[in-house]
Formats: structure tokens, C-alpha cells, sequence
């Protein structure tokens, strides 16, 4: 597909007219602004299965110079929603050193320094992602927010490797890991609504699932994963860092956001 960037000629303002979902409906992500909060106790707890990954398997790390991204075996996978929705890779958007706030979600208009996002697809319904992708039933993703705080062990499994995928179109193979590690403690409290992908082709075709208590890396953690890697490919002259990888608060169009839990 056509090439596109989070600044200049071909920033976001301009994804639409290569990609004309983004300029659609239900496009994501949002404000979680508590005037649009509804509680819905039918909300249950997500629940994980086969996260656990053992150190003996490996997953594909890569930068598509967009994110670096981690491949993750289909038997991962979630219940807890209206279908199965099997795991396919998760990924990160993040701020820069001097402008360090870059989740893709705010709360009541405060930004997270950081955002991971587990990407699932429908595997009731459909063969892979690719095919699921496009379909308004297609894809559940997790949105987990990232403070800057106490270092994160998990996230320290596959930080360690950036170096292996420094430019753009790199990937190598790591040792999985238990990636429960990498969601907050609490799965029963989150928001819920229905929206996009945040990158073109920004489909409608995501249930959101965003946690309402975010996790922490360290600040050493945080600097590496915005120092690391480039949008460039090692072969340009001028290497671009990638950072601020992050898609700017969308109009909720008076959406609803569901709650699992009350105020
Ligand atoms: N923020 S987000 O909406 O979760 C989100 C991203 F931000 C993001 F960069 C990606 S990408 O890395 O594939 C680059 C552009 O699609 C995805 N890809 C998903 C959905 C699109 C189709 C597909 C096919 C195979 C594997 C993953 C995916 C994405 F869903
Ligand atoms: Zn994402």
C-alpha cells in the first residue's frame, strides 16, 4: 500500500486520501473522557489462554517502520468476548525523548508516555488476520497504557533485542516469553467500545478492550525503546528515529464507551 508517516506530506492528515476508512466512522483511538462512560456489568473479566510462552519457542521481532512488532502463536488467545479471538502480534506506540508522552488512548485528556497493543482476530470466524482484518467483526485488541515507574521485567525480554532490529524491514528471532507478564494485574477492569485500526488501513473492524490500570516501565526502558529503532532502512543515508509513532484522539461522535467497572 502507499506510503505513509505520523508527520509531514505524508502525515495523518493525509492517510485518507491513499486510505478513505481513516476518514470513516468508528476510527480510533479516542478520548476515555468519563462523560461518555456507561457501566455494563455484563462486562466480564478477560481471560488469557497459553500466554505463557515457553523460553524454548521463538517469535519474530520486527520493525516495519511503523512499530517493532512481535509475532505471537494463534493458540494465545481470549475469552471473555462475543467470539474466540486468537492472538497474531502485539506492538507499541510511544512519544520522544523531549516530547515523551505517546499512548494512542487518553484518559479525561492525559496522555501515557507509552501504549502496547495485543492484536487478536476472530478465529471463529475467520482463517488468519489478514482476512479478518477488514471485517467489522474481524479483530479484538488489548490496549494497555505505560507509565514511566518501576522497570518492567517482562518488557525487558524483548526490549534487549531492539538492537537486532534497529532499521526499518529488520527481524530476528527471539525466545518467547510468559507475555501475561506485560498486562496489568487487574483484567476485570477496563473500557470497552468499538473502533479502528490506528494506522491506515484503519478499518472499523477492532473491538477495543483499553485497561483501565496501566503498567510501568522504567525510565531506562522507556529511553531505550525511543532511541533504538528507525523508520529508515539501514541502507538510507539519513537514519530517521522512529518515535511519536502515535495517531492523534479521533471524534468520538457521541460513542458510548462502555465500563466494566464503576467509578
Ligand atoms: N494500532 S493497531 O490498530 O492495533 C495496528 C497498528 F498500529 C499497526 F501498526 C499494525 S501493522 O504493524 O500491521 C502496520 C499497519 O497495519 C496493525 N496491524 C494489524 C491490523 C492490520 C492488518 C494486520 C495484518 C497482520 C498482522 C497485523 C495486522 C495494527 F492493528
Ligand atoms: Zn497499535
Amino acid at each position: 500500500g502507499h506510503k505513509w508517516t505520523y508527520t509531514g506530506p505524508d502525515g495523518e492528515e493525509h492517510w485518507h486520501e491513499h486510505y478513505p476508512f481513516c476518514h470513516g466512522t468508528f476510527q480510533s483511538p479516542i478520548d476515555l473522557n468519563s462523560e461518555l462512560l456507561r457501566y455494563d456489568p455484563t462486562l466480564v473479566p478477560i481471560e488469557v489462554w497459553n500466554y505463557n510462552l515457553s523460553s524454548y519457542e521463538q517469535l519474530t521481532l520486527g520493525n516495519n517502520g511503523h512499530s517493532v512488532q512481535l509475532s505471537l502463536p494463534r493458540r494465545m488467545h481470549l475469552s471473555g468476548l462475543p467470539h474466540r479471538y486468537s492472538a497474531a502480534q502485539l506492538h507499541l506506540h510511544w512519544g520522544s525523548p523531549t516530547m515523551p508522552a505517546g499512548s494512542e488512548h487518553t484518559v479525561n485528556g492525559k496522555q501515557f508516555t507509552a501504549e502496547l497493543h495485543v492484536v487478536h482476530f476472530n478465529s471463529d470466524r475467520y482463517p488468519n488476520v489478514s482476512v479478518a482484518a477488514d471485517k467489522s467483526d474481524g479483530l479484538a485488541v488489548l490496549g494497555i497504557l505505560i507509565e514511566v515507574g518501576d522497570y518492567n521485567p517482562s518488557f525487558g525480554q524483548f526490549l534487549k533485542y531492539l538492537d537486532g532490529v534497529k532499521y526499518k524491514d529488520q527481524r530476528i528471532q527471539v525466545p518467547a516469553f510468559d507475555i501475561r507478564g506485560l498486562l496489568p494485574a487487574r483484567m476485570d477492569e477496563y473500557y470497552r467500545y468499538d473502533g479502528s485500526l490506528t494506522t491506515p488501513p484503519c478499518y472499523p473492524s477492532v473491538l477495543w478492550t483499553v485497561f483501565r490500570n496501566p503498567i510501568t516501565i522504567s525510565e531506562e526502558q522507556f529511553l531505550a525503546l525511543c532511541t533504538s529503532v528507525f523508520s529508515s532502512s539501514q541502507q538510507e543515508s539519513a537514519p530517521v528515529p522512529l518515535n511519536g509513532n502515535y495517531r492523534k484522539s479521533q471524534d468520538s461522535e457521541d460513542r458510548i464507551i462502555l465500563v466494566s467497572f464503576r467509578e
